[in-house]
């Protein structure tokens, strides 16, 4: 499956945000977004989502262009900024409600076995996200949207959703932004930066500091 997303163009009163976006996506492939704050990456995540509707969109699943919202046709999962799970549902509740699995959570975040008959407002915010991130990753959908996943987590977290997507991702088109930048390039298989409202692929690391993403020597 290839999701390709063409022409947006996105404005806040006359304030222009996006305007000259493309970006691939495909299944067994991870497609990474760099940015700067403000840039526009989670409107670009929520435009794709189809929970945000912009001036102008292009969205084409297969060459076949999409004029529905994205979510509405079940196969996106998308995990935003926010928290999405509600706060008075047991965690083992949630996993029902996802149909996943609880022990198959467990065996790759033990420290969690704890938490199964708890709420969801008992956890700390970054056990919330780890929960959450998961849910969405493991979703049966064929595309994931991942808007900062390894923010507010544990480095060890971390590895542990790194290896995850690269077990995902071989039935899933997954997109994925962070200012976690170096996670973000070790992730994935394609890389935009946006900028300036538009969407640039990189193919060399070093034009990230050529654009002024990152510093010079930033990569060293
Ligand atoms: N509802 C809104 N009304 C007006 N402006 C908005 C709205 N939502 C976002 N913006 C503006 O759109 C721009 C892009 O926002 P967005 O949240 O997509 O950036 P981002 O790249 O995800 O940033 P960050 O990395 O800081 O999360 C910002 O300038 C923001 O102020």
């Amino acid at each position: 499956m290839i999701l390709e997303i063409d022409s947006i163009e996105l404005y806040f009163s006359s304030k222009r945000i996006l305007n000259g976006v493309y970006l691939k996506a495909e299944t067994g492939k991870v497609t990474g977004i760099l940015g700067s704050n403000g840039s526009g990456k989670s409107c670009l995540m929520n435009i794709i989502f189809g929970s945000l509707q912009p001036k102008y969109k292009l969205i084409r699943i297969d060459n076949e262009p999409i004029l529905k919202p994205l979510y509405t046709i079940n196969c996106v999962g998308f995990l935003p900024q926010h928290a999405l799970t509600p706060n008075n549902i047991k965690v083992k509740t949630v996993f029902k409600l996802f149909r996943l699995d609880w022990l198959e959570f467990i065996t790759v975040f033990e420290s969690f076995s704890l938490f199964k008959n708890s709420k969801i407002n008992s956890l700390s915010g970054g056990e919330r996200r780890v929960l959450e991130t998961y849910l969405i990753l493991k979703s049966k959908n064929e595309i994931v949207i991942l808007d900062e996943p390894f923010s507010h987590i544990a480095p060890l977290y971390i590895e542990k959703f790194k290896r995850l997507i690269a077990i995902e991702k071989q039935t899933k088109a997954i997109i994925i932004t962070d200012h976690y930048f170096r996670d973000v390039i070790d992730t994935s298989d394609e890389l935009y930066l946006l900028k300036n409202g538009c969407t640039k692929l990189i193919n060399n690391l070093e034009e990230l500091e050529d654009y002024k993403y990152l510093s010079i020597g930033s990569l060293d």
